[in-house]
């Protein structure tokens, strides 16, 4: 990755523009060039990051993380500013607008700064000085009139339009307005602990899976991170794990386990794990992470495809590669990087691991099932295949423990970005689907 062109070309004169053109890197990155938004804050820790102070570096990443997260949003309010859409070339003058949109529309923090650093970043050499003027008028605009486009905001603009009429067409049109609501929304910390009876770190509330939710922070400062108490968890990640009941003394096999959220759950609960991964990359942040919070004794990690996995297991997890479009309060790029070709591809991926996954369980062993997608082609629609194809197999609906409140009338588990985690006053999880079925 390579550092934001203007930023190498002259140094920034005026305050706050470092942050700025590293927020339009990364932005660039991400909606131009496709990459995830995780995977380039990261790299940027490395690159443009690097240079500025520890204020401009949150300052660059906040900015980063509210344009992808309201990119439709930003691009809905510009549209109304531009006679005609910008030429698909102008890739820079593109970031530059959101990432100032962004500031002035969601952030309400020196619109005059936000106006001038664009004008700067895209004045003079290069070919997007003649988009100074334009970005100028139009970014002046939108500090006049942003209470009035805030008011008129369509509540869809946000989700690309084949995301939206899925979720209206399945969940129902206020389902789909309060899921995409939801991801407007920076979501909360949640966590899960390695010692089951480990006390909630202060400001914390406890979740019924018996982890906690924390305000969204930098991770690694918070109280027993270092020492390997607990590890990121999304609430509704932690259920999945659940449905297992007591696996103290069991053989476990995480089937697709990086980077290893449900191992470390199955091993603090006692399980003997064996987590297989495809991506020896991926596979190495399991061992990193049962290292850090001391679970690496319980659990074998094996880089190997689980469409060859052999032996047979008491417990069975299958967390399937998936679009993942239910972490998309936490991956706000995920909207704009899949295809509803991606979830046809992938849930006949979902198939042929069920298929395999059924070897492996033990007679009278148990299989879970999970995708953290809300697509019901990755979720709900495998039920009937699994009765079909896979008769070995029986559904044990889901009727106790903290997944319980998720339950479906099929007797599986459904969680929305939209609902509310029951005994609290929690809103939002991810988007799972779940299903329990015991081996014959
Ligand atoms: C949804 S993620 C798993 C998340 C993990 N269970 C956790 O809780 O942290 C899916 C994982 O499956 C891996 N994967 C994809 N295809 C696989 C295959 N054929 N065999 C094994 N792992 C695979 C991906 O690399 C990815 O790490």
């Amino acid at each position: 990755m390579t550092a934001p062109a203007r930023q190498r070309r002259r140094g920034p004169a005026i305050e706050g523009a470092a942050a700025r053109s590293a927020a339009q890197h990364i932005v660039t990155e991400v909606c131009e060039r496709h990459q995830p938004l995780a995977g380039v804050l990261e790299e940027a820790a490395h690159g443009p990051l690097a240079r500025l102070s520890d204020r401009d570096q949150a300052l660059a990443r906040a900015i980063g993380r509210v344009t992808v997260r309201r990119r439709g949003d930003i691009d809905w309010c510009l549209a109304q500013m531009l006679a005609k859409p910008l030429p698909k070339r102008a890739a820079e003058v593109r970031a530059v607008l959101r990432v100032s949109a962004a500031q002035i529309l969601f952030m309400r923090q020196a619109d005059h700064a936000a106006v001038n650093v664009a004008v700067a970043l895209l004045k003079g050499e290069g070919a997007t000085g003649g988009f100074a003027g334009l970005a100028n008028a139009v970014l002046r605009r939108l500090i006049r009139e942003r209470d009035a486009l805030l008011a008129a905001l369509p509540v869809e603009a946000n989700t690309p339009g084949w995301l939206w009429h899925r979720w209206v067409a399945h969940y129902g049109a206020e389902t789909a307005a309060a899921i995409a609501a939801a991801h407007r929304a920076e979501p909360g910390l949640d966590i899960a602990f390695a010692d089951p009876v480990a006390l909630l770190p202060e400001g914390g509330v406890a979740l019924p899976t018996g982890g906690a939710r924390l305000k969204a922070g930098a991770v690694t400062a918070i109280e027993g991170y270092a020492e390997g108490g607990w590890w990121v968890q999304d609430a509704a990640a932690q259920l999945p794990v659940t449905l297992f009941g007591n696996v103290a003394g069991a053989t476990a096999l995480d089937m697709c386990a990086a980077p290893g959220g449900k191992t470390m759950q199955l091993a603090a609960r006692g399980a003997r794990v064996t987590a297989l991964e495809l991506d020896a990359d991926r596979a190495a942040r399991i061992g990193e992470n049962l290292a850090r919070t001391h679970l690496a004794e319980h659990v074998r990690v094996t880089v190997g495809d689980a469409l060859a996995a052999e032996g047979t297991y008491d417990a069975v997890l299958l967390d399937a590669p998936c679009s993942a479009t239910g972490t998309m309060r936490r991956q706000p790029d995920v909207a704009w990087s899949k295809s509803a070709a991606d979830i046809k591809a992938l849930a006949d991926v979902q198939r042929d691991l069920l298929r395999r996954a059924a070897r492996c369980v033990a007679p009278g062993g148990t299989l879970v099932f999970a995708t953290c997608s809300m697509e019901p082609e990755e979720g709900e629609a495998h039920l009937p295949f699994v009765a079909e194809a896979l008769p070995e197999l029986s559904l044990d609906p889901v009727t106790e423990g903290p997944a319980a409140s998720f339950a479906t009338p099929e007797g599986a588990m459904r969680t929305l970005p939209s609902m509310t985690i029951p005994g609290t006053d929690l809103a939002g999880l991810d988007g799972f689907f779940a299903a329990r079925f015991r081996r014959r």
